[in-house]
C-alpha cells in the first residue's frame, strides 16, 4: 500500500505547524523525517497514522494492505510502551487480542514475531528483567504482529545508548532485508536517517514545510557506519538543517 499527502497544512490555534506537505510514502521502503525541533515531525507522523486530521490538503491510501494485515498503520515509539504485567509474548499477544484469530494461529504469530527479532528465548521474561534495547525489539515484534502496511516509527531509538541504537539499526536492517517493510520514520538522528532511510525527508523549522528531499541508493545492507557514501550524505543533510536548526533553538530560547 501507497501513502499520498497533498498540500497539508496545520495550526494549532494560532501556531501554524505544518505548511503544503506534498509527498508519496512508496511501499516497501523505508521514509525518514528529519528537521529542526518543533518543526511538526510527530504531528505530521500523527496524522499519516490517523491520529489527527490536518486543517487542509488530503491523506491518501493507494492499494490493498499486505495479506494477513490486520492492522494497517502501526506506532513504534520512543518510550516502548510495553505493560510491566504482561510478558514478552504477552505484550505482543495484546494487540492480537481484538482480532478473534484462532489460539494455533495467534501463538504461529507471536513465535513467528519473536523469532525475526530474535527474542524467541525471552518470550516468558518480563520487561522490566529487559534491556532498553530489548524492550524496544518486544515493540517492534509487537509492531510487526498485525502485519502492518506501514510502520509508523516516532524517534525509536532515541531512548537508547549509542552502541544499543547501533545495533538496533543492524537489527531494523536485517529484518528489512529478509521481508521488506514500508515505514514512515521520524528521528532527530542523520546518522540513524542515512543508514536506514531510502529517501529522507527535510522538513524546515516551524511551520514545517518540506526543504528537501534527499534518495539514498544505496542497498540497506550494504550500508556501513561512518562509510564515506553516507558521511557525505549526512554531512550534506546537515548543510540543509544547520542554519533553520540554529533559528529553531534561539526561537525556543526567546519564548
Ligand atoms: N496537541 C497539540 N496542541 C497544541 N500544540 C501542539 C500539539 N502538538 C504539538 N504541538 C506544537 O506543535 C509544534 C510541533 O510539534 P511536534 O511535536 O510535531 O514537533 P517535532 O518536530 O516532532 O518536535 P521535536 O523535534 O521536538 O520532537 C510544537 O510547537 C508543539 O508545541
Amino acid at each position: 500500500m501507497d501513502l499520498s499527502l497533498t498540500s497539508v497544512s496545520h495550526r494549532y490555534g494560532t501556531t501554524e505547524v505544518l505548511s503544503d506537505i506534498s509527498l508519496d510514502i512508496a511501499d516497501g521502503r523505508i521514509m525518514c523525517i528529519v528537521g529542526p525541533s518543533g518543526c511538526g515531525k510527530s504531528t505530521l507522523l500523527r496524522m499519516i497514522g490517523g491520529l489527527e486530521r490536518p486543517d487542509r490538503g488530503r491523506i491518501v491510501q493507494n492499494g490493498a494492505v499486505p495479506e494477513g494485515c490486520l492492522n494497517p498503520l502501526t506506532y513504534v515509539f520512543q518510550d516502548f510502551a510495553l505493560l510491566p504485567w504482561r510478558s514478552v509474548a504477552g505484550n505482543v499477544g495484546l494487540v492480537l487480542e481484538d482480532h478473534r484469530l484462532p489460539r494455533t494461529h495467534r501463538d504461529a504469530i507471536i513465535a513467528d514475531v519473536l523469532a525475526r527479532t530474535n527474542l524467541t528465548e525471552f518470550r516468558d521474561a518480563w520487561p522490566r528483567q529487559l534491556s532498553g534495547g530489548m524492550k524496544q525489539r518486544v515493540a517492534i515484534a509487537r509492531a510487526l504482529a498485525v502485519k502492518p502496511a506501514v510502520m509508523l516509527m516516532d524517534e525509536p531509538l532515541s531512548a537508547l545508548d549509542a552502541q544499543t541504537r547501533e545495533l538496533l539499526m543492524d537489527d531494523l536492517v536485517a529484518l528489512w532485508t529478509r521481508a521488506p517493510f514500508t515505514a514512515v520514520y521520524v528521528t532527530h538522528n542523520l546518522a540513524e536517517a542515512v543508514r536506514l532511510g531510502h529517501r529522507i525527508v527535510v522538513l524546515s523549522r516551524r511551520p514545517g514545510r518540506i526543504r528537501d528531499i534527499v534518495e539514498i541508493d544505496i542497498p540497506l545492507a550494504e550500508r556501513r557506519a561512518s562509510a564515506p557514501a553516507l558521511e557525505a550524505h549526512q554531512s550534506h543533510l546537515w548543510q540543509l538543517m544547520r542554519d533553520e536548526a540554529a533559528a529553531a533553538v534561539q526561537e525556543l530560547h526567546d519564548a
